[in-house]
Parts: C-alpha cells; sequence; structure tokens
C-alpha cells in the first residue's frame, strides 16, 4: 500500500457543558482529524493532543507542524499499519501526532483487508461495560445532580475529578447519597504531591477502584512511596508513555492499575503491547479517552474489548459531551457500547456533521 498524501483537518466541537479537571476547564474540543489516503482506500485517525500544552507537552498547533514537516513525509514508498512507527522512530517523542499518523494507516490498511480494529487488536468482546468521567463542579448538589443522571443512564462506573480542596468530600457525598455499590473512581491529573499522601489516604474508606494519576508523570518512585500510605490502588494515565515505561513502573511497584490512553503512548498498536505487559504482571488496565470524536471512540472501544480491560474504561457515549457526533453516535445500551464490526473503524464521519465542525484543512501531498 502506497499513501498519497494526508489531510489534516481542523475541527472545533463544542462541549454540552464545561468539563473541568485540575488543570484547567474545556468548553470545545479543538482537534485534529487525519484522512489518509492511499493507492487501495482511505482511513481516519485522530490526533488527541489538547490546543493547550496542559495534559501533556502535546498540543494540537505542534502536531500539526511537526506532521506536515517531519511525520508524513517519512512515509513515502510501501506503507502499512505496523510499519509506521518504526519508520517514524528517528523523531524523538510527539506520541499523539505519531499514534493519530498510525492510526489512520491502519484504517485504511484495514479497511482495504476487510478487517476491523478489534480483530486486528485481539478484541475478545463485542460489547464492553462504560465508564463515565465527572468534571469537578461548582457545589456539592450539583456535582450528585450530575452523577445520579450517569447513574441512570446506566454508566457501569463513575470517575470524579479531583483536586486539592475537591476530594474527600465530593467522595463522601457521592457514597452517601449512591451507596458502597456503585464503582467509583478519582482521577486527579497530578494535582498531588508525595506531602499529600496521608490527605490522599483519607480517601481509604471509601472503597474507590482506584486513584488516578495523583502525582507529576515525571514521580514514578514517589507513586511507589504513596502506595506504602495509601491503601486504595495507584493507576498511572500521563505516566505511562510506552509499554517500556509501564514495565518500569510495575517493576517499581508505582501502580497496581494502568489508564491506556492510546494517543498518548503513540497508537493502538503500542496500546496493545502495554495491555500484553499489564496482563503477563498480573495488572489490570482500562481504556482512558481524551473526548474523542467517533473516529476515536470507535477505535478506543475496540482497544476495551482486548481481555485484559477488566474495568470499565472512559469510553463515554457520544452524547457525554456532545450534541452532535461526527459519525453515528456512540448510544449507550444497557451501560455498554458495542464494538464496532466494519472494516477498520467501522465507521466514517457523516460529510454533513464534519463539515459543520471543521474549521480548516490542510493537504499534505506525498
Ligand atoms: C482532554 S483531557 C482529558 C483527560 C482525562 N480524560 C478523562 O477524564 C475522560 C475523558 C473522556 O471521557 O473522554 C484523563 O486524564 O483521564
Ligand atoms: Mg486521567
Amino acid at each position: 500500500m502506497k499513501l498519497t498524501g494526508v489531510e489534516l483537518r481542523w475541527i472545533e466541537m463544542p462541549l454540552k457543558s464545561p468539563f473541568r479537571t485540575s488543570f484547567g476547564t474545556q468548553n470545545v474540543r479543538q482537534l485534529l482529524l487525519l484522512r489518509a489516503v492511499t493507492d487501495e482506500s482511505e482511513g481516519w485517525g485522530e490526533c488527541v493532543a489538547m490546543a493547550d500544552p496542559v495534559y501533556s507537552s502535546e498540543y494540537l498547533e505542534g502536531c500539526a507542524d511537526v506532521l506536515r514537516r517531519f511525520l508524513v513525509p517519512a512515509l513515502s514508498g510501501p506503507i502499512d499499519g505496523v510499519s509506521v512507527a518504526p519508520r517514524l522512530a528517528r523523531f524523538r517523542g510527539h506520541r499523539m501526532a505519531k499514534g493519530a499518523l498510525e492510526m489512520a494507516v491502519l484504517d485504511a490498511e484495514l479497511r482495504a483487508r476487510g478487517v476491523s480494529f478489534g480483530r486486528e487488536l485481539g478484541a475478545t468482546r463485542d460489547r464492553v461495560p462504560c465508564g463515565v468521567s465527572v468534571g469537578i463542579m461548582d457545589s456539592t448538589p450539583e456535582l450528585l445532580d450530575a452523577v445520579g443522571a450517569y447513574l441512570d443512564e446506566g454508566y457501569a462506573r463513575i470517575k470524579l475529578k479531583i483536586e486539592p480542596g475537591w476530594d474527600v468530600e465530593p467522595v463522601r457525598a457521592v457514597r452517601e447519597r449512591f451507596g458502597s455499590d456503585v464503582l467509583l473512581q478519582v482521577d486527579a491529573n497530578t494535582a498531588y504531591t508525595l506531602g499529600d499522601a496521608r490527605h490522599l489516604a483519607r480517601l481509604d474508606p471509601f472503597d474507590l477502584l482506584l486513584i488516578e494519576q495523583p502525582l507529576d508523570e515525571e514521580e514514578i518512585l514517589a507513586h511507589a512511596e504513596l502506595a506504602k500510605v495509601v491503601r486504595t490502588p495507584i493507576c498511572l494515565d500521563e505516566s505511562i508513555t510506552s509499554a517500556k515505561s509501564a514495565a518500569d513502573a510495575i517493576k517499581l511497584g508505582a501502580c497496581q492499575i494502568v489508564n491506556i490512553k492510546p494517543g498518548r503512548v503513540g497508537g493502538y498498536l503500542e496500546a496493545r503491547r502495554i495491555h500484553d505487559v499489564c496482563a503477563a504482571h498480573g495488572i489490570a488496565v482500562w481504556c482512558g479517552g481524551m473526548l474523542e470524536t467517533g473516529i476515536g471512540r470507535a477505535a478506543n472501544v475496540a482497544l476495551a474489548a482486548l481481555p485484559g480491560c477488566t474495568l470499565p474504561g472512559d469510553t463515554s457515549a457520544s452524547d457525554r459531551y456532545y450534541q452532535m457526533d461526527i459519525t453515528e453516535p456512540f448510544v449507550l445500551d444497557d451501560g455498554h457500547l458495542a464494538v464496532p464490526t466494519g472494516p477498520g473503524l467501522g465507521v466514517t464521519p457523516l460529510p454533513d456533521a464534519l463539515d459543520a465542525v471543521t474549521v480548516k484543512t490542510e493537504w499534505l501531498p506525498l
């Protein structure tokens, strides 16, 4: 298969309501979609980098630049999904940009072969239980209303964003209102330090599934120290950038659970390798989210169907964040989403919906 070019598409998707985390509040999701055009088929990739480098060092315009000047030109000549990462390895970092490009080439290859993402990645289920991420709110009553609505929709797991000053009390309020059977976890997005260990241990009585990324992404040993003070399992997100970093974190006792985000780790093939490393060490994994459109959501649901994904992921329905998705919407069914079965991602953008959120496009010829 040969690439004839890649289209970059800047899109802006307004959120139904502000999504607040410890690193800021989002009202609109600005992201880059890639369309890989080959001599056999076309494929789609979603770059999950945010507009600003506040979740990780990557950001939207930086990804566009590195794709334009380095990554896309490096894919001239015969190419397929598995050969993208080796071809790009000489360029350091830029995992989200690389992951989106690999995803688009892999999707084109799989559509040409008539193989689904789920089949290619090793999915063993045709539907997956879905969790939902709940942002930091202005008040506890507002939080309880939101959590109650998501539970009524059937979500299998609730994840609360936390930060210093909004942690123990919101968790206590959710437990008191909805009981101890609700699967409940928290995500700090690196907002704490090891000095907060005893404070974070105050979450232990609430029987949380996990505490996600309490410390800075580079604090691997500190997470291992934290795990000696906090009984609740530590889950890493931002710290896990590759199968190697996952193996190191596990060996150092820095995490008992891993949130796998394909964009963060350089693509779905590396995500599968992380899944396999964790499974070999008895570490549970789940598929994280970056407010993807239906394109990224389709691939995430396929990943979430792998056997080692034993915890509900942040694979919410399309209407968690968006009034209208750019694909046929993913709709929750009894707390589950169906794994797409068509070739490649199994979904394609709806032209009118895509045009409605497109800011600009750029064609990168090969
Ligand atoms: C765009 S920043 C979101 C990062 C955050 N993701 C979520 O909370 C889930 C978002 C989703 O439902 O896609 C995380 O750190 O896990
Ligand atoms: Mg997280």
